[in-house]
């Protein structure tokens, strides 16, 4: 399929998707020591741009900070080198998933002298959370699986290890007929998604949870912050929300750089508001997909315009 002929970038070469491999003794394979970015390039009719490629580059620097690691190549390199996978593959918007990661030397919890590997693969990727997930919203889960505490793991850094957590939370919803797991924190309180943060909408006024409570400091749920602010929203984003609150709010959604902007229609099988997509909602991923997609000249300091580099 159109995959095979995917060119994907590792440690410092353009390299076949099929020759892009690692050794089984890899350090990453076996104790999560990884970090990585989710990032999505959309279709203009300037061609690619990749949305927010600064403060995701930022980011990945940032998630390799309490695991000692190096990355061993400049922001520069890898964002030529971002750019050249997307031409190379001929995309016209999808998701780029830059890794670093601990390589293969010796085994052991300790990764001592591993080399820092580093690969950038980008593919076409649709919606995250289904086909009509955007317009319909998602039925969700509390999952009984709670989030890990930052002080257990940093969960401002994005690392291979934590979507352990993550998975345990969303494949819980799936077994059991939704589509996505909310999951709450050690207080008990709500966290964000397996791999999205989330907003609540209760009179007329945006509340998403803080750093505070073991979250991701995700860039889509900043890029909504800013969006609802511009608009004249009032966003408390260093929120805590009760799981209690969940069920009385008049609107959420989940935002990622794969979820997007995507509503939820039930918690527990308990109706949200009017159990489809909320006006706010609406309008904020109107908002949302007209700057992505370009539609509005807004935060050109966002897009990095890959035919134009
Ligand atoms: C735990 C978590 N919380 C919040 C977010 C939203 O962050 P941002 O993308 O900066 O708005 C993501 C991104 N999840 C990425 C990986 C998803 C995956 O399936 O893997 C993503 O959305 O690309 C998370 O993994």
């Amino acid at each position: 399929d159109e995959m095979d002929v995917s060119t994907i970038w590792m440690s410092g070469e353009y390299t076949d998707w099929e020759d892009a491999t690692v050794h089984v003794l890899t350090h990453g394979l076996h104790y999560g020591t990884g970090v990585f970015e989710g990032v999505r390039a959309y279709d203009t009719d300037r061609g690619p741009a990749i949305f927010r490629w600064e403060e995701h580059l930022e980011r990945l620097y940032n998630s390799t900070k309490p695991y000692d690691m190096e990355i061993p190549y400049t922001r520069e390199e890898l964002t030529e080198a971002t750019l050249e996978v997307i031409r190379r593959n001929d995309l016209d918007g999808g998701y780029i998933r830059p890794i670093a990661f601990y390589g293969y030397d010796s085994l052991g919890v300790s990764p001592k002298d591993n080399p820092t590997e580093v690969a950038i693969a980008a593919w076409p990727w649709g919606t995250y959370l289904g086909e009509d997930a955007l317009e319909n919203g998602v039925d969700v889960m509390v999952s009984s699986w709670r989030k890990h505490a930052s002080s257990q793991i940093p969960t401002n850094a994005k690392t291979t290890g934590l979507y352990v957590n993550s998975m345990l939370a969303g494949e819980e919803a799936r077994r059991n007929g939704y589509v996505e797991a909310i999951v709450l924190n050690k207080e008990g309180n709500v966290a964000e998604g397996p791999g999205e943060n989330i907003f609540m909408v209760r009179d007329g006024k945006l509340y998403t949870p803080g750093l505070s409570q073991s979250i991701l400091d995700g860039i889509t749920r900043d890029t909504v912050i800013t969006l609802a602010r511009e608009r004249g929203y009032e966003v408390d984003d260093s929120a805590t929300i009760s799981r209690g609150e969940l069920n009385t709010a008049d609107e959420l959604f989940f935002t990622g750089s794969a979820a997007e902007v995507t509503p939820i229609r039930k918690v527990d099988n308990v109706v949200i508001g009017e159990g489809t997509r909320g006006p706010v909602t609406e309008e904020l991923q109107t908002a949302f997909f007209d700057l992505v997609e370009r539609r509005t000249d807004d935060h050109e300091e966002w897009f990095t315009y890959v035919d134009e580099q």
